[in-house]
């Protein structure tokens, strides 16, 4: 069979692949788009808001682990990634966080383009969402800074229709906040995230809002789903077509004659890359792969690692799991059962003394960065164990506290394990590394647990930690922190960082020194973002995209 000619193909229909798959559709109806998933195109589970999340392993999912961790004491995590047509929006909890706004200006100024700035990006941050305001801070909220008819529902706890979501536990989790000294933040997605405030997530009427059907696909765009694309061809230094695997799509070859966008993840975009000779000379060298151009793909990755802390309280009948799923005063099934998020920084005398210690260049201009979070919690109505290794006590309403790090300073890498398309990359977070990382998640956890226990979770409803050694349990020294943070540490799967922009891409997304090639995903944000990721992808996307059709796009570098 003779190989088909696209004008664009996108590899990874993820977020960004979506997104971009839709958005060029509209806007050059005459060009033929060519969109390949590695998963199936639909699959049941992902709809309900409560379908698949808490990263269940599922075969929707790579289901990759990370290599062990050496602040693990060789532990490993899970680095999970969607595999299916909307990629990880499928499968992920549907925060929906953009980020502070001096994160976006330090972007900008790092890679020398305002547009990447956050009002560089607010038009786009607007056109992805239909916002719906939260019941909560409505009269304060900044209606100029949303938007109202884009593809993505986003609602929050007060304001998402459907069944009633009156958590039995949610003053208790309010107190909680109120005695650890957060503030109440009636609009977390303003661009000054500190404080607690309503949860803001992609769901409404108990229906997941992504990627796959929220975005829509023109006539000029062909799916192949399933298919994994495994190589990059080039000549010379220009991509010329991909290739799949042997037993996918009949092993078909596509021809490009414009551009291939790669929006395959954080992992599957730098292993693909690398498999195509677009690397680092000693990893390529190691696989004996042929090197085309020598760029620092796979360097730079980091995630958001946490430690967990799990609660159970006196009464029954309370949260998730040990209540009728469907009740007058909570349906579980209308989203995601968390209540609040929240962000902080860390600028007292220790830290900072650390920090300047140990960090030094970017990396500390970035730590000392006013008005960029260094941590962020997210309380859930119920046992959230991702290790799945904690059982929850039988017949007990209990809750979790995530204790987040969402600016680490710890750097690893993806590389590949093999010249094999088929084996999976070494993906190594390098979690807690950095000794301020670890700083600053005791902290955290000291702080969160310290105003647990002065609230009205332990005076009204007897709260007790458990899934910790009995000793320990009222010990937060930093040895008995890290017991609980062995016990229970994962990430939030928000990796970055494979493709960075200036040291891979540039500023338009450009894969340096060869043509007709760019990455547009997670991969390319030069340094970890306090946020969670998928806002921020769909907003790189259609930022990306504007490229692409608007003749009179004037750069202002
Ligand atoms: C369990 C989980 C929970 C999360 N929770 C949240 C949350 O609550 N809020 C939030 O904002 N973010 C969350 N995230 C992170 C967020 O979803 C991701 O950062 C975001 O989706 C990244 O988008 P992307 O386009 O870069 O990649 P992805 O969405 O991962 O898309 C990549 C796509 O490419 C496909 N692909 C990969 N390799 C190939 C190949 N060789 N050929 C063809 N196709 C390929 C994949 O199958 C996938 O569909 C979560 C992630 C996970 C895994």
């Amino acid at each position: 069979m003779a190989s088909p000619t696209f004008d664009y193909i996108i590899v990874g229909g993820g977020v960004a692949g979506c997104a971009l798959a839709s958005r060029l559709s509209e806007a050059l109806p005459k060009d033929s788009i060519l969109l390949i998933e590695a998963g199936p195109e639909h699959d049941a589970r992902i709809a309900p808001s409560m379908g698949v999340a808490l990263s269940d392993t599922t075969d929707i999912q790579w289901n990759h682990r990370s290599v062990p961790q050496k602040a693990l004491d060789g532990g490993t995590v899970s680095q999970t990634q969607g595999k299916v047509l909307g990629g990880c929006a499928a499968i992920n909890y549907q925060a929906w966080t953009r980020g502070a706004a001096p994160d976006f200006d330090r972007w900008a100024s790092e890679v020398g383009d305002k547009r990447w700035s956050w009002e560089g990006l607010l038009p786009y941050f607007k056109k992805t969402e239909t916002f719906i305001p939260p019941k909560s801070g409505s009269q304060e909220n900044r209606p100029d800074i949303h938007g109202y008819d884009g593809p993505i529902t986003v609602s929050h706890v007060s304001s998402s229709a459907g069944g009633p979501r009156n958590y039995p536990l949610k003053s208790m989790m309010q107190d909680i906040y109120d005695k650890a000294g957060m503030p109440f933040n009636p609009d977390l997605n303003s661009g000054s995230p500190f404080g607690y405030g309503e949860y803001p997530n992609n769901t409404f009427n108990g229906e997941r809002k992504w990627a796959a059907t929220s975005y829509k696909r023109g006539p000029n765009v062909t799916l192949w789903d399933n298919t994994q694309v495994s190589k990059l061809l080039f000549s010379r230094k220009k991509v010329t077509a991909i290739e799949v695997l042997p037993n996918n799509h009949n092993g078909t070859r596509a021809l490009v004659k414009k551009e291939v966008l790669v929006t395959a993840g954080v992992q599957n975009s730098a292993k693909l890359l690398l498999l195509s000779g677009i690397g680092p000379n000693a990893e390529l060298e190691k696989h004996k792969i042929p090197q085309l151009v020598d760029l620092p793909v796979g360097e730079n990755f980091s995630d958001h690692p946490f430690i967990a802390t799990f609660w159970k309280v006196r009464d029954r009948n309370l949260a998730l799991g040990d209540m009728e799923m469907i009740s007058p005063e909570v349906d579980w099934t209308a989203g995601v059962g968390c209540d609040f998020l929240s962000f902080h920084r860390h600028d007292d005398e220790k830290t900072t003394a650390l920090a300047k210690k140990t960090l030094d260049g970017k990396a500390i201009e970035r730590f000392q960065l006013p008005g960029r979070p260094h941590t962020e919690t997210l309380t859930m109505h119920g046992h959230i164990d991702l290790t799945g290794l904690l059982q929850p006590p039988v017949d007990s309403s209990v809750f979790t506290f995530f204790n987040i790090l969402v600016a680490p300073s710890s750097r690893g890498s993806v590389q590949l394990s093999s010249a094999s398309p088929e084996d999976p990359p070494l993906i190594d977070p390098a979690i807690f590394e950095h000794p301020v990382d670890l700083q600053l998640v005791y902290d955290l956890t000291r702080r969160t647990s310290t105003a647990i226990q002065k609230s009205s979770a332990v005076s009204k409803y007897g709260a007790v930690e458990y899934a910790i050694d009995e000793d320990i349990r009222n010990d937060l020294s930093d040895e008995a922190l890290r017991k609980r943070l062995l016990n229970t540490v994962e990430t939030v799967f928000h990796g970055s960082g494979t493709c960075a922009m200036g040291a891979v891409v540039d500023t338009e997304c450009r894969v340096k020194g060869v043509d007709g090639l760019r990455v547009i995903d997670a991969s390319v944000f030069p340094f970890p973002i306090a946020a969670h990721y998928q806002a921020i992808v769909y907003a790189v996307a259609e930022q990306e995209d504007v490229r692409y059709y608007c003749e009179d796009f004037v750069s202002d570098e």
